[in-house]
């Protein structure tokens, strides 16, 4: 299978984020990626190869310009203030208080934030785009016909909504790549997100549309980051009535409980007749994660893989979570070989 990676994911790199009530250095750090990088060139995955550069058009055709234009000024604009740490939002735009897009850098940060541990820092623009360029360089060789594809995508994506970031995400690399299909002459798209946590920012986007598909499986959002979105009852609305499925399950549950969930899932995507499948791809559902609660052990991320393949669809795999540095490698290309295998 073929791998998309650029290195700028390294220009992202945050020193902290506020978890668990005090600042914890990043667990969304660029070792992550260069851990993915080894593993499938020590696995032999296949080739790897850069991404093309596609600008910001497929970035708008999901995100609200405002909220573009915000993440390209935000670290000069926060950096002018003599501040060199970084940006991370002080409050948040809550109930009852004024809508109205802020001028200033500070207020837009905490306008345009969904929490405090995806810190814009001097190098983010530049990795968010490449990470997006990724994820469509991907998409692109699936349109030209390839079976699969790897798109090795830091920093992640599929928290970033029409307009805010947050969960380490800036741009829904996934949903620019799901976009970007459907411009290219695919009338049906599945997204199946299968990372830990609920893929918030993917639904926000595809939510009143029925010609892309999202489902996710993920920690209870009763207990579960990312709290306020996943719960089962939100099935789409308007046109996309009927066309978004959420799978929470209670923190702990078992392997045998999650590959339920996800034969469920899978059932979906074949009634829909998608034409492809885009996978965000968090293996932050393994055992020894460090801030997740679910059971999957390295072998079974096999199984996902073949799973998957049973589909028999066009399939662009785009990396979300997973933090368990050691092992993320090995996670991470158990699905993609599982995949190649059955395919
Ligand atoms: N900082 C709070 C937890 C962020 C979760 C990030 C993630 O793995 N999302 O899939
Ligand atoms: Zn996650």
């Amino acid at each position: 299978m073929l791998t998309i990676y650029s290195d700028s994911h390294r220009l992202q790199h945050g020193r902290s984020e506020l978890i668990d009530g005090t600042l914890k250095p990043c667990f969304e750090t660029p070792s992550r990626a260069d851990m993915v990088l080894a593993a499938v060139r020590q696995r032999d995955l296949g080739d790897v190869v850069h991404p093309r550069r596609h600008g910001l058009e497929p970035i708008l055709r999901v995100h609200d310009e405002g909220y573009v234009r915000f993440l390209e000024t935000a670290w000069q604009r926060w950096s002018e203030m003599g501040r060199d740490y970084d940006a991370l939002p002080k409050m948040w735009q809550i109930r009852r208080l004024r809508e109205a897009v802020p001028e200033h850098v500070e207020g837009q940060l905490c306008y345009y934030s969904m929490d405090c541990g995806t810190p814009i820092t001097a190098g983010t623009w530049q990795a968010a785009t490449a990470s997006v360029d990724v994820a469509l360089t991907g998409a692109d060789r699936l349109i030209g016909g390839e079976r699969a594809a790897f798109a090795l995508t830091r920093p992640p994506g599929h928290h970033a909504a029409r307009d805010y970031c947050g969960g380490y995400c800036f741009f829904n690399n996934a949903a620019i790549a799901a976009q970007a299909l459907r411009d290219h002459g695919m009338h049906r798209v599945a997204v199946l997100d299968v990372d830990y946590h609920h893929g918030n920012g993917t639904q926000d986007i595809f939510y009143h549309r029925s010609d892309v598909l999202f489902l996710s499986i993920h920690g209870d959002p009763r207990t579960e980051y990312p709290f306020f979105l996943g719960f089962a009852d939100e099935k789409g609305d308007g046109e996309g009535l009927g066309y978004n499925f959420n799978f929470p399950l209670a923190a702990g549950s078992c392997v045998s409980t999650w590959f339920f969930a996800l034969d469920c899932a899978l059932e979906q995507i074949a009634r829909f007749g998608a034409e492809a499948l885009v996978v965000s791809l968090g293996v932050d559902t393994f055992e020894g994660d460090p801030i997740s609660r679910f059971q999957l052990g390295t072998p079974d991320f096999v199984t996902l893989g073949a799973r998957l393949a049973a589909l028999k669809l066009p399939t662009l795999f785009c990396l979300e979570g997973g933090y368990a540095v050691g092992p993320i490698g090995d996670n991470v290309v158990n699905v993609l070989a599982g995949f190649e295998a059955r395919s």
